[in-house]
C-alpha cells in the first residue's frame, strides 16, 4: 500500500437522494493527524460514514486502507472495517463484561480464535493506553477518560492504519479531553497510524494544531482557517 491511506477524488457524498458533499477531494498519508470540523448538519458524519463505508460512494473514487470504495463489493465491508479503527464521543462499551471481555469480543467477532493470542493483544493496546492493570474493570467503575482510553485500545486491536474519531472528546471535561488528545497524537507519532478526528471543540484544535478539514456550504474545504 502507497502511503495514501485515504485518497477520494471528485465525490459526490449523499444521504438518500441529497447531495450534502460535492466535489470532495481529501488526501490523507500515513501517520496524519487532520481534524474534521464544520457546523452542526454540514456532513461532518457523512463524510466519516463514506470512509467506513456505511454510505456507498455513488460518484467520484475513493480508496481507504487500500479497499476502492467504489468497486468494493459491499460484503467487504466488515473487511475493510477490520482495518479501521472507530472511536465514537460515547464509548459504545457493552454495559455487561469487563474491559478485558470487551476487547475479546471485537477480536472474536473479527476473526481471532488463539486465547493466548488473543490475551497477549488485549494486554498490548491496554498498555497503550494507560489502563496495563484495568483490565478486570467494568466499565461503570471507570471514568469518562478512562472509558474513552478502553475505546480507542478497542479501535487499537486490529492494527488499523487509520482511526476515524467522532468527537472523541465532546463528553470529557478539559483535563481529561487533554489527556485524550496526548494519547492520539502519540498513537499517531509513534505507530505511523493516520487520525481523522471529527470535532466541534476549537480550544482542543488550538492547543493541538493540526492540518483541518472543514465542510461547509456543500463542500470540503482543506487546509480551513478557523476562528475561535
Ligand atoms: N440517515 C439520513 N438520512 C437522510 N438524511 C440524513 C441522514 N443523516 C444525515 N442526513 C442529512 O445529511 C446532512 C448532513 O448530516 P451529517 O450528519 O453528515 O452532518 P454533521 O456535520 O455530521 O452534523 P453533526 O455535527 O450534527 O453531527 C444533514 O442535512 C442531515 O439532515
Amino acid at each position: 500500500m502507497s502511503d495514501k491511506i485515504v485518497e477520494i477524488t471528485n465525490a459526490n457524498i449523499y444521504q438518500g437522494d441529497n447531495l450534502v458533499l460535492e466535489d470532495v477531494n481529501v488526501t490523507v498519508n500515513k501517520g496524519e493527524f487532520v481534524y474534521l470540523v464544520g457546523k452542526t448538519g454540514t456532513g461532518k458524519s457523512s463524510l466519516l460514514k463514506t470512509l467506513y463505508g456505511d454510505l456507498q460512494l455513488k460518484q467520484g473514487t475513493g480508496t481507504v486502507v487500500g479497499f476502492n470504495l467504489k468497486e468494493m463489493d459491499w460484503k467487504k465491508v466488515p473487511f475493510l472495517r477490520r482495518n479501521l479503527g472507530v472511536v465514537f464521543q460515547d464509548f459504545q462499551l457493552l454495559t455487561d463484561r469487563n474491559v478485558n471481555d470487551n476487547l475479546k469480543f471485537v477480536l472474536r467477532a473479527t476473526g481471532w480464535k488463539d486465547e493466548k493470542l488473543m490475551d497477549e493483544k488485549i494486554a498490548d493496546v491496554l498498555d497503550k493506553v494507560g489502563l496495563k492493570s484495568k483490565g478486570f474493570k467494568m466499565p461503570f467503575e471507570m471514568s469518562g477518560g478512562e472509558q474513552q482510553r478502553v475505546d480507542i485500545a478497542r479501535a487499537l486491536l486490529n492494527s488499523p492504519k487509520l482511526i476515524l474519531a467522532d468527537e472523541p472528546t465532546g463528553n470529557l471535561d478539559p483535563e481529561t479531553s487533554d489527556e485524550i488528545m496526548q494519547l492520539l497524537f502519540h498513537i499517531c507519532r509513534d505507530y505511523g497510524t493516520a487520525i481523522i478526528m471529527a470535532t466541534h471543540d476549537y480550544i482542543v484544535i488550538s492547543k493541538y494544531p493540526a492540518r483541518t478539514l472543514k465542510t461547509e456550504r456543500g463542500r470540503v474545504e482543506d487546509n480551513a482557517t478557523i476562528s475561535i
